[in-house]
């Protein structure tokens, strides 16, 4: 028996076989010869030493097999399990064609089957039967230099509503981004999920269901348990920055009054989308040759989305010299019993600055009709919102009509690209949370791009851990939606693209981060000392997906 165990290493002993279990360490049919011999893993692999490229041939050709985006989703994530850098090397040398399956739309799906998906876990579960233990709980993560975390208690995931733990697959995918987007190192990221339980009866029904299968805890003992995580997490990973993602509003603006002065952190649905919004505003006017103050904007939808726009709007303004008071009155907000205005008494509070005196309006399009906007904004989560009519109607009173189509995923977008298009004649000033393909009308080519938060958070995030920010501020916020505009090109605008495209994305988050790591710098709430050139500092720290050699390897 002796002698057989001598013979036959145990597992622990079979160095090649750990190295292939490592997704960051492991490299597949790309170990060179020396590698094979100096980790033994001769044998353990085919013969033929590919190269990178060879192997991002044959994952591409395995992927466009798939026969559905579920599949592709499942696809990619056995590969970013099994092998880390050969994960991000296709996402970042295919963005247009991957961010679509790991990011929305694909990923609401995926949350929504998670259950029935499940492979491997990713990331860390914090239950709301770990209160006491949570420390305890992510000490278990086996890395201590996590410098960003995305956590979700997955009660609004994207426009789809409480999925729960299910919706681990947002923090997993949003971190992907960090990495493939602004070059944040994989190991320095964290998916969290804090299942405080779920409301949804579907879910509480589905014997696959991963989560807990009670309902969710009420406030005093919800806040408790966000509490006890948000202490152990800056007490294991100092430092470390906390993106609050998809949580359902009654707790989101809320959680960010609590935290936002005392800690570096932000939640991405409300300040994340207010950039990304402003943003293609600035892009917008630039075509339609206006002036903030001189819009009037109505969303539909006064949740986290809009009140979040809606503030960075007014805070723009004002730092061009508007006065608050006027700056609020070009935003209204359309909620789900018709128009905010002052004389309505069930209002919560974000959406009081915003209640302006008016009569109420009970359909959308009447709202449209009576307020004459400039732009229209959906952020309610309810697909098709933006019907014929109402394009048409937008189009009868601006030459350029801004129309934002930013609900996720696509089933809930407003109205598709097309339609904001053909709708207003070629004139609409377009974009969408979730991609759509490029419309020719006319002969006339548009290129839509995505109003998404995915251009904001990662640089934003890059910014705040480089600088090791104490604090993530509005200003920051505010610089990188200016950023964001000011890389727009006219090229760009000429095809009705109020963003730059997807493949330069690092370079776009490499901006931000700069400009963000500037402010930190300016307002004394970076912890590192200020480079010389802070673009070129950035840039020099950002991941790039490359094999690291067999001497790192081992
Ligand atoms: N493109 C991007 O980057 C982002 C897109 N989003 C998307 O925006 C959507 C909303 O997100 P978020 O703001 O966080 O969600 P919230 O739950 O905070 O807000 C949703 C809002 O929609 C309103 N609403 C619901 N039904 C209707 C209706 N029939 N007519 C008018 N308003 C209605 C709600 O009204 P009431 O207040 O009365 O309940 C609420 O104000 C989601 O689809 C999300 O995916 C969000 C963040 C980023
Ligand atoms: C994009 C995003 O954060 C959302 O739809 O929730
Ligand atoms: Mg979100």
């Amino acid at each position: 028996m002796l002698q057989t165990a001598k013979a036959v290493p145990s597992r622990d002993d079979a160095r090649g076989v750990n190295v292939l279990r490592d997704p960051g360490l492991n490299k597949g049919t790309a170990f060179t010869e020396e590698e094979r011999d100096a980790l033994d893993l001769r044998g353990l692999l085919p013969p033929h030493v590919c190269t990178q490229e060879e192997q991002v041939a044959r994952v591409l050709e395995n992927f466009r097999r798939k026969p559905t985006d579920l599949e592709k989703y499942i696809d990619l994530a056995a590969l970013h399990d099994r092998n880390e850098a050969l994960f991000f090397r296709i996402l970042m040398d295919h963005p247009d064609e991957m961010t679509p399956i790991v990011y929305t739309p694909t990923v609401g799906l995926a949350c929504q089957q998670f259950g029935h998906i499940f492979q491997r876990p990713r990331g860390i579960f914090v239950s709301a039967k770990d209160k006491g233990r949570i420390a305890r709980v992510l000490a278990n993560w086996p890395r201590r230099d996590v410098k960003i975390i995305v956590v979700s208690d997955g009660e609004r995931i994207l426009g789809l509503g409480d999925l729960g733990a299910n919706g681990m697959g947002i923090p997993v995918g949003k971190l992907s981004l960090y990495t493939a987007c602004a070059g944040v190192p994989p190991e320095q990221t964290l998916p969290v999920l804090l299942d405080a339980g779920t409301n949804n009866p579907q879910l509480l029904g589905d014997p696959l269901y991963i989560g807990l299968h009670d309902p969710r805890l009420k406030e005093a003992e919800y806040d408790a348990l966000v509490e006890e995580f948000v202490t152990a997490a800056r007490e294991t990973f100092p430092g470390v920055v906390i993106q609050f993602e998809d949580f359902a509003n009654h707790n989101a603006f809320r959680l960010l009054q609590k935290y936002r002065d005392r800690i570096p952190t932000f939640n991405d649905d409300i300040q994340g989308t207010a950039a990304v919004a402003v943003s293609g505003l600035l892009s917008a006017l630039r075509v339609s040759g206006g002036k903030l103050a001189g819009q009037r904007i109505l969303f539909q939808g006064a949740g986290e989305a809009a009140a979040g726009i809606a503030d960075l709007v007014v805070a723009t303004m004002v730092a061009e010299g508007v006065d608050e008071a006027t700056a609020r009155k070009t935003c209204w907000l359309f909620d789900s019993r018709g128009l905010v205005v002052k004389s309505r008494t069930d209002l919560a509070h974000h959406k009081l600055p915003y209640a302006h005196e008016h009569a109420g309006v009970a359909t959308l399009l009447d709202a449209v009709k009576e307020l004459k906007p400039t732009a229209i904004i959906g952020v309610a989560a309810v697909g098709g919102a933006f019907t014929k009519e109402i394009v048409e109607t937008m189009a009868a009173f601006n030459d350029r009509p801004i129309v934002f189509a930013l609900s996720n995923p696509t089933s809930k977008s407003e109205c598709t690209a097309e339609q904001a298009y053909r709708w207003s004649g070629g004139r609409a000033l377009f974009a969408c949370g979730s991609p759509f393909p490029a419309v020719e009308i006319n002969g006339q080519r548009f290129v839509p791009r995505q109003g998404n938060n995915s251009y904001i958070f990662p640089g934003m995030g890059l910014g705040a851990i480089l600088t090791g920010s104490t604090r993530v501020t509005e200003p920051m916020f505010m610089a990188a939606a200016r950023t964001l505009a000011g890389l727009v090109t006219p090229e760009d605008l000429a095809q009705g693209s109020l963003y730059p495209p997807l493949a330069s994305i690092r370079e776009v988050s490499a901006c931000i981060a700069t400009a963000v790591a500037e402010i930190a710098f300016r307002e004394k709430l970076a912890q590192v000392p200020q480079p010389g050139d802070i673009l070129a500092w950035v840039r020099s720290q950002m991941y790039e997906p490359r094999y690291a050699s067999a001497r790192t390897a081992q």
